[in-house]
C-alpha cells in the first residue's frame, strides 16, 4: 500500500532529496516520481468522497474578560470588559485544498479554528455565520461530528506505542466496526502517516524519550482522522518542529487533502518557502480582521499594488507581516475585490451531504448503551493495566513503600507487650499506619493530572463516557491496591504480634485495603479539582492534615470546638482508627492488660476499658467499614461529576 512517506527515517539531507528531487511543485503531486503519492483507498471502507465547501461569513467573536477568570469575586468589583477577538471574518475553504490561517501572535488564529471546529459553548455559537455546501451549520456539535481537530499540544499517552495509541483510538471511535476493520484502518493509517518504522515505539514525552516531535504530531493527526472526517482543522501543526519535520507534516497534509479529497484548514507561524507551495489559500488576520484572503500570487499582487517590493530574502507572506498595518487599511477600504478569489467546482447544495457525514459519524458510534458502556470499560481497563504496568516508578514505588512500611513499622513495634505501655504503642501504630497509608496514594497525582488532558480530549470527542473511565479506573485499582494492602499488612501484623485470631487478621487486611481505596478516591477527586501538580499536592496535604487533626487521636471529640465538629464526622482517619481498635480489643475485651503491682487478682485495665476509654462500647466495625466504603464511592462520584462537567466545556 502506498503512503505519503516513502522513506521511513530519512536524515535531514535525505528529506530534502526525497521530498524535492522529483518535483518542486506539490501541485504536480500525482507524478509517480514525487515523494508523496495519493494513497489508494485502503480496504477499510471510507465514506463517499464528496466535495465540500466550508463557508464562513461575517463571523465575529467577543468574550468578556471575566468570563474565563477563575476569580469568583472579580465580577462584583470589575465590570466585565468585552474583548472583540474576531471581527467579521469571512472566507471559503474547499475539499482537496489546504487553507492556512496566518497572522501575528494573538491575532485570533486559534480562536477562529476552535470556533469552526465547534469547540465553543452553544451560547457563543452564531449559526448564521458557518455553512457547509451553502447549507447553514446550526450547532457546535454538528461541527464536532464533521471536523477532526488537532490541537496545538499533542495530548497523547507517553507509555503507549504508536500502534497501541491508534488501536485504542480506533476501538473507542469506530465502535460500529468489526475488530478486523479496526485493525485494517489502523494499519492503513500507520502507512498513510509514514509511521511504519516507529509503530512499536513508545510515544514518549519530555521525561521518557520516545518518537520524534514530527512523528508525534503525525500520531496526533492520526488520532483525529481515525474516523476519516471530511474536514480537518489543525492549530499550528508545525510549531515546535524543525524545518524538516515541519515540511514532512505539511507534505503529509497536502497528500491527504488530495488523495482523500479532504478539506484542510490550519494555522501556521512563519511558514518556509517550501511549505508555502503546499498551501492553496492564505487567510491573513490582523487584530481579528481579515487582511488577505486568497492565493500567494494574489498576495504578491496586492503588495505590489500598494507600492512595495518584496525583498529577495523574504517570501510574500513573511513580508506581509512587516506591512500588516498597511494591508489592514487597504483591505478594509477595498475588501470586496479580495473575497472569494475563485468559484468552486460544482458542489451539491443539499442537506443530504451534511446528513451523510453525520450518519457516518453515528454509524461509527452505534451500539446499545449497555453494550457500548461495557465495551468502553473493557478497553479502558486494558489501557489502564498497560499504563500502570509500564509506569515502573509507580509500580515499584507502591510495592516498595508497602513492603518497607510494613517491615519497618513491624520492626519498630516488634512483639508489642500486653500491658498499659503496649496499649499506647498499639494506638500509636494504628494512627501512624493510617497516616502512612492515606498519604502514600499521593504518588498517583501526577499520573492522573497527565491523563486529564487526554481524558478531556477523548471524552469531548465522544470516544467514551466519563462514567466508563471512572468504572474502569476503579476495577483496575481494586486488585492493585489489594496487593499493596497485603504487602503492608502481613509483615506489620505478625511482627508486631497484633490480635492472634485469623478472623482479626483477615479484617485487618480488609480495613487496610479499604483505607488505600478510600485514599485513592480522595486523590482522584482532588486531582479533578486541581489545575496543576503544585496546587494538587498542597490541597491533598492540607485535607489529609485536617482529617488527621480531627480524627479523635489528638483532640478528643468532646474538646473539638463546635464549629469544627463536622470535621470529626467527615475525617477519613476516624472510622478506620476505630475499626482497627475494635478489631484488636473486641475479642479480648475480658482480658486484663494491667494489674496492681503484687496483686494478681485485681485487674486495673481490661480490653473493654480500653475500648470504653475511646467511646467504643459497641462492635461498630462493619458500620465503620460501610462508612469508609461510602467515602470511597462518594469521592469517585464527585470526581465523575466534576470531570463530566469539565469535559462538556472543554475546547481541547
Ligand atoms: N479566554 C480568553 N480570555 C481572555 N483573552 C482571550 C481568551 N481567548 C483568547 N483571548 C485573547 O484573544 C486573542 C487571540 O487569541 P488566540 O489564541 O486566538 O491568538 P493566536 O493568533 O492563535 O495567537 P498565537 O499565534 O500566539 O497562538 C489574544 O489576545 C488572547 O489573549
Amino acid at each position: 500500500m502506498a503512503s505519503c512517506f516513502q522513506n521511513p527515517r530519512p536524515s535531514v539531507e535525505d528529506d530534502s532529496l526525497v521530498l524535492f528531487s522529483a518535483s518542486n511543485s506539490p501541485r504536480e503531486s500525482t507524478s509517480p516520481s514525487s515523494s508523496y503519492h495519493p494513497s489508494p483507498p485502503p480496504s477499510y471502507s471510507l465514506p463517499s468522497k464528496k466535495s465540500f465547501k466550508f463557508g464562513v461569513k461575517n463571523l465575529s467573536y467577543t468574550i468578556h474578560q471575566d468570563g474565563s477568570s477563575p476569580t469568583f469575586f472579580r465580577p462584583l468589583f470589575n465590570k466585565p470588559k468585552p474583548i472583540n477577538i474576531l471581527k467579521s471574518v469571512s472566507f471559503t475553504a474547499r475539499s482537496s485544498e489546504i487553507l492556512a490561517i496566518v497572522g501575528p501572535s494573538g491575532t485570533g488564529k486559534s480562536t477562529l479554528l476552535r470556533i469552526i471546529a465547534g469547540r465553543v459553548r452553544n451560547s457563543k455559537f452564531d449559526p448564521k455565520s458557518l455553512s457547509l455546501n451553502d447549507y447553514p451549520l446550526t450547532s457546535p456539535s454538528q461541527l464536532r461530528k464533521i471536523c477532526g481537530f488537532v490541537a496545538q499540544e499533542d495530548n497523547l499517552l507517553p507509555l503507549l506505542t504508536v500502534e497501541e495509541t491508534l488501536m485504542f483510538t480506533a476501538k473507542f471511535r469506530l465502535k460500529g466496526r468489526s475488530a478486523r476493520e479496526k485493525e485494517e484502518r489502523v494499519k492503513s493509517l500507520i502507512q498513510e502517516l509514514g509511521l511504519v518504522h516507529v509503530s512499536d515505539s513508545f510515544v514518549g514525552d519530555e521525561e521518557n524519550r520516545g518518537i520524534s516531535g514530527g512523528e508525534r504530531k503525525r500520531v496526533s493527526i492520526g488520532v483525529d482522522i481515525i474516523n476519516d472526517p471530511p474536514i480537518l482543522l489543525l492549530d499550528e501543526p508545525t510549531s515546535g518542529l524543525d524545518s524538516s519535520s515541519a515540511l514532512q507534516v505539511i507534505e503529509l497534509l497536502s497528500c491527504m487533502a488530495k488523495a482523500k479529497n479532504r478539506l484542510i484548514v490550519l494555522s501556521v507561524h512563519q511558514p518556509s518557502y517550501r511549505i508555502l507551495q503546499y498551501i492553496s489559500d492564505f487567510l491573513i488576520l490582523s487584530h481579528g480582521t481579515v487582511v488577505h484572503n486568497g492565493s500567494l500570487e494574489s498576495l504578491e499582487q496586492t503588495i505590489n499594488a500598494l507600492g512595495f517590493r518584496i525583498p529577495v530574502q523574504l517570501n510574500a507572506l513573511e513580508f506581509s507581516m512587516e506591512i500588516i498595518q498597511r494591508l489592514e487599511d487597504s483591505y478594509s477600504s477595498n475588501h470586496l475585490s479580495h473575497v472569494e478569489g475563485k468559484e468552486p467546482p460544482s458542489y451539491s447544495m443539499w442537506q443530504e451531504d451534511i446528513n451523510g457525514v453525520e450518519e457516518q459519524f453515528q454509524k461509527e458510534q452505534e451500539g446499545s448503551w449497555l453494550f457500548t458502556s461495557l465495551f468502553e470499560i473493557m478497553v479502558l481497563c486494558a489501557r489502564f493495566w498497560k499504563i500502570i504496568y509500564r509506569t515502573k516508578q509507580l509500580f515499584f514505588a507502591r510495592t516498595m513503600q508497602a513492603l518497607v512500611g510494613g517491615f519497618g513499622l513491624g520492626s519498630v513495634y516488634i512483639k508489642v507487650r500486653n500491658d498499659e505501655g503496649g496499649i499506647a504503642e498499639r494506638l500509636g501504630l494504628f494512627a501512624f499506619s493510617l497516616s502512612f497509608l492515606l498519604s502514600s496514594t499521593v504518588e498517583a497525582l501526577p499520573i492522573y493530572l497527565q491523563e486529564r488532558r487526554v481524558l478531556m480530549k477523548e471524552a469531548s470527542r465522544g470516544a467514551y463516557k466519563i462514567s466508563s473511565y471512572m468504572i474502569a479506573n476503579t476495577i483496575v485499582f481494586l486488585p492493585f491496591l489489594f496487593a499493596v494492602a497485603i504487602l503492608f499488612a502481613v509483615p506489620v501484623y505478625w511482627l508486631v504480634g497484633l490480635n492472634a485470631s485469623i478472623s482479626a487478621f483477615a479484617f485487618f487486611v480488609f480495613v487496610v485495603w479499604v483505607i488505600v481505596l478510600m485514599a485513592s478516591s480522595l486523590v482522584l477527586f482532588l486531582s479533578a479539582v486541581s489545575p496543576d501538580f503544585i496546587s494538587g499536592n498542597s490541597l491533598i496535604c492540607t485535607v489529609l492534615g485536617a482529617y488527621f487533626l480531627f480524627s479523635g487521636y489528638f483532640i478528643p471529640k468532646e474538646c473539638i470546638p463546635k464549629y469544627w465538629l463536622f470535621m470529626y464526622y467527615v475525617s477519613l482517619y476516624r472510622y478506620p482508627l476505630d475499626s482497627l481498635l475494635i478489631n484488636e480489643y473486641w475479642s479480648v475485651r475480658n482480658e486484663c492488660f494491667s494489674r496492681r503491682a503484687g496483686d494478681h487478682s485485681t485487674c486495673l485495665l481490661t480490653g473493654n476499658d480500653v475500648l470504653k476509654g475511646r467511646g467504643l462500647d459497641k462492635d461498630t466495625r462493619w458500620m465503620n467499614v460501610s462508612i469508609m466504603l461510602a467515602f470511597f464511592v462518594v469521592y469517585r462520584v464527585l470526581c465523575w461529576i466534576i470531570l463530566a462537567r469539565k469535559a462538556s466545556k472543554t475546547t481541547i
